[in-house]
């Protein structure tokens, strides 16, 4: 074969490849037995046919899938497949753009034999074509015999030129070719980073709980009001973890459990002088007793943190620390290294604030004026906590601190913990949400808990699932210590349930602050967030007697994980499918993962899996729509169909069953049930 000059596009030129990020400076990301879907532009000159196909390389270059990839809209040359890494590493992928010379042919001799031209000419190309894939040393031996067997049918005049031509669209063909074309001057587009790390790095169910609270005991209330609590500690907390356990979260995550200062100590509802008794705000680390690697005395010692971590573990649960970079006045940095503060012209310093907010009780950390000290205290702390059992870290506003700073921790942490997964509690702008992202953050919060309408959770899901998904894990909080939204304080039970109901599927992150289930809705006036707030102050619950008269969600949110974990298509992010309903309230989206192909390795006979999601998203009234699907994005296939062309679908919530179809009639209560969460039930055969 004659050489061709080296260019940039060669033979068969592939474009604009997904997904890429910042054009491969950043890799893309997945976790391990997630979807990837990519695609590409592949084009050629003139008329013939082109295919494409997606090659998925494991981190020691062996390749692991090859699919053959689909044309998408037509017009647009685009070109897609998922791909599936199965293990944590630095996997790649890349796009080969071929010439397709079955697909040319099969074109033009549709065309010609139909028309009644050149009939036995187009056969014996086809006859040539076949002939020449059957010599094809890279052919496996089974498809060269059945080539072969094709071009003799092919050049067979004593039978009719249509049987010779559906000989060459039999069904047994056109499947070898879906998945092993006949394939010429094949042109690698070069390889693009996938880092692909560990499960709960983008899938996983969290619940957040103050261990101050859990064993909490009241001692005394005093005529002004006050109280004085005796903590609850890692030893009366660690109960708790059975009962989330048993709702099916992974992650429990705790609040700081350090040291808390008493200068400008914060008291109940966020008023700046607290009482003798109040316990402060856990984010104000640092006392005499020691700052970030040291334990509140009040939870215990080191030891007890290790029993709570233990008791996790033996429950199928990772404990989850904040990692708040900041100090309370009182914290050991602020006299054994002030330059890691700035000081100002008065010799004060000032305070901490996300603006609006203030935080009296803080100081922020200032990281130029001693980056290297700096850095390496930050890093020796978070090793620390690692040595005692946890991997997951929930960073406190991180966008107050240089992005080179997470992009320099998350690198060095990674390489000697590649299980390290933090979570980026950022909410500022766009900007640097993602860029956190692409500095290594595994997860972060969201905007979730505020979007409310059907059309802001619509541009919200297409937004995190489609744009931003390569770089960005979208974990949808339906609440926070700092967050009680107002859908929340005036919609009722049903306005928990069906906001739980969407982030449970809509997201393979969620995460819940305990009291969710109690439907806990008292905000402080004019806020935004609760009452007698629990960053404050103590706050035992008595959960046993709510879920004993039946006022608990504890069983809803069970049942949501359940219902996670048993469906593989809800732990994907890219497959969010809106479909349209006639009710402005009502809101519809599926998640589909369709059987893997292309695995070198023979496995992958996982069935598709479906669910679609139907959700009225007004708490205080029935909502009756019709529900339109767009049918392609169910992946359904002939023997999923009855004779009238429905299907069956199965309320996960509930356990009925309807047959569905393109249309369908819709009614929810949100005294009922807010939401159907329906999964298509597929033929065995
Ligand atoms: O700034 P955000 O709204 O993202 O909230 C996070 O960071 C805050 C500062 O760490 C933290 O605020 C809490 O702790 C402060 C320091 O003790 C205190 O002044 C605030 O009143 C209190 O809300 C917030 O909890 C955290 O999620």
């Amino acid at each position: 074969m004659k050489r061709l000059p080296a260019t940039r596009f060669g033979r068969i030129p592939v474009t604009d490849v997904q997904p890429v990020v910042d054009g491969g400076r950043f890799p893309a990301k997945a976790v391990t037995g997630q979807d990837v879907p990519v695609s590409a532009t592949c084009f050629r000159e003139g008329h013939d046919a082109v295919g494409a196909t997606a090659v998925l390389y494991r981190p020691d270059g062996s390749a692991a899938q090859r699919v053959r990839m689909v044309p998408g809209a037509p017009g647009t040359d685009r070109w897609h497949a998922t791909l599936r890494p199965d293990a944590a590493g630095a996997w790649t992928f890349e796009i080969e753009g071929w010439d397709d010379p079955y697909g040319t042919w099969h074109h033009a001799a549709g065309i010609k034999i139909g028309a009644g031209i050149e009939e036995e000419l187009m056969l014996a190309e086809g006859a040539r074509l076949f002939a020449a894939a059957a010599r094809d040393r890279k052919t496996a031996a089974a498809d060269a015999e059945l080539f072969r067997g094709l071009a003799r049918v092919l050049e067979d005049t004593d039978r009719s030129v249509a049987d010779r031509f559906a000989a060459a669209e039999s069904p047994e063909l056109t499947a070898l070719l879906a998945e092993r074309p006949i394939r010429r001057h094949v042109t690698r587009g070069g390889a693009y980073p996938l880092l692909v790390e560990r499960r709960l790095a983008g899938q996983g169910a969290w619940y957040e709980f103050f261990p101050r609270s859990e064993g909490a005991v009241l001692e005394e209330e005093y005529d002004d009001g006050t109280r004085r609590y005796t903590s609850g500690t890692f030893a009366t907390a660690r109960h708790r973890l059975d009962a989330v356990a048993r709702m099916g979260f992974d992650v429990v995550y705790l609040p700081p459990i350090h040291p808390i200062g008493r200068t400008h100590r914060k008291g109940p509802n966020n008023t700046l002088t607290a009482g003798e008794h109040d316990p402060g705000s856990p984010w104000a680390i640092g006392a005499a007793e020691g700052g970030h690697d040291a334990i509140h005395p009040d939870l215990g010692t080191v030891e007890d943190f290790a029993a709570f971590v233990d008791r996790a573990r033996e429950l199928g649960l990772e404990v989850a620390l904040d990692l708040a970079l900041q100090a309370s006045p009182d914290h050991p940095w602020v006299a054994e290294h002030p330059q890691w503060f700035t000081t100002r012209a008065d010799g004060s310093i000032a305070y901490a604030e996300n603006p609006p907010k203030k935080y009296q009780d803080i100081y922020p950390l200032n990281f130029d004026n001693d980056p290297k000290g700096l850095r390496e205290e930050v890093l020796r702390i978070v090793l620390l906590w690692i040595e005692r059992g946890v991997r997951i870290f929930r960073v406190d506003n991180p966008h107050t601190k240089p992005l080179w700073f997470w992009e320099w921790l998350i690198r060095e942490v990674s390489q000697l913990h590649p299980d390290a997964v933090f979570l980026a509690e950022a909410f500022t702008r766009p900007a640097m949400m993602h860029a956190l992202g692409k500095a290594g953050f595994q997860q972060s919060y969201t905007y979730f808990t505020w979007r409310n309408t059907r059309e802001e959770l619509e541009e919200y899901l297409t937004e995190v699932s489609h744009r931003t998904s390569p770089y960005f894990r979208p974990s949808f909080w339906v609440n926070t210590p700092d967050i009680l939204p107002e859908f929340l304080q005036y919609g009722g039970p049903a306005a928990f349930k069906l906001r739980a109901a969407i982030a449970a599927t809509g997201s393979p992150l969620w995460g819940v602050y305990t009291g969710y289930e109690l439907c806990e809705n008292a905000a402080r006036p004019g806020s935004g967030e609760y009452a007698d707030n629990e960053k404050y102050e103590y706050k035992p619950r008595d959960f046993a007697a709510a879920e004993a008269e039946g006022r608990s969600l504890a069983p809803y949110l069970t049942r949501l994980n359940e219902i996670r974990r048993a469906h593989p298509a809800l732990g994907d992010l890219a497959n969010v499918h809106l479909h349209t309903s006639t009710d402005e309230a009502t809101l519809v989206f599926s998640k589909s993962r369709p059987a893997p192909r292309g695995l070198l390795d023979g496995a992958g006979s996982e069935p598709t899996d479906t669910v679609l999601v139907v959700v009225n998203l007004d708490p205080h009234a029935a909502r009756e729509s019709t529900v339109t699907l767009d049918l392609p994005a169910l992946d359904l296939t002939p023997g999923d169909l009855d004779g009238d062309g429905r299907f069956e679908v199965r309320d996960l919530l509930t356990g009925q069953s309807w047959r569905w179809g393109e249309h369908n009639y819709v009614r929810l209560d949100p005294y009922q049930e807010p939401a159907h969460i329906l999964h298509i039930v597929r033929s065995t055969a």
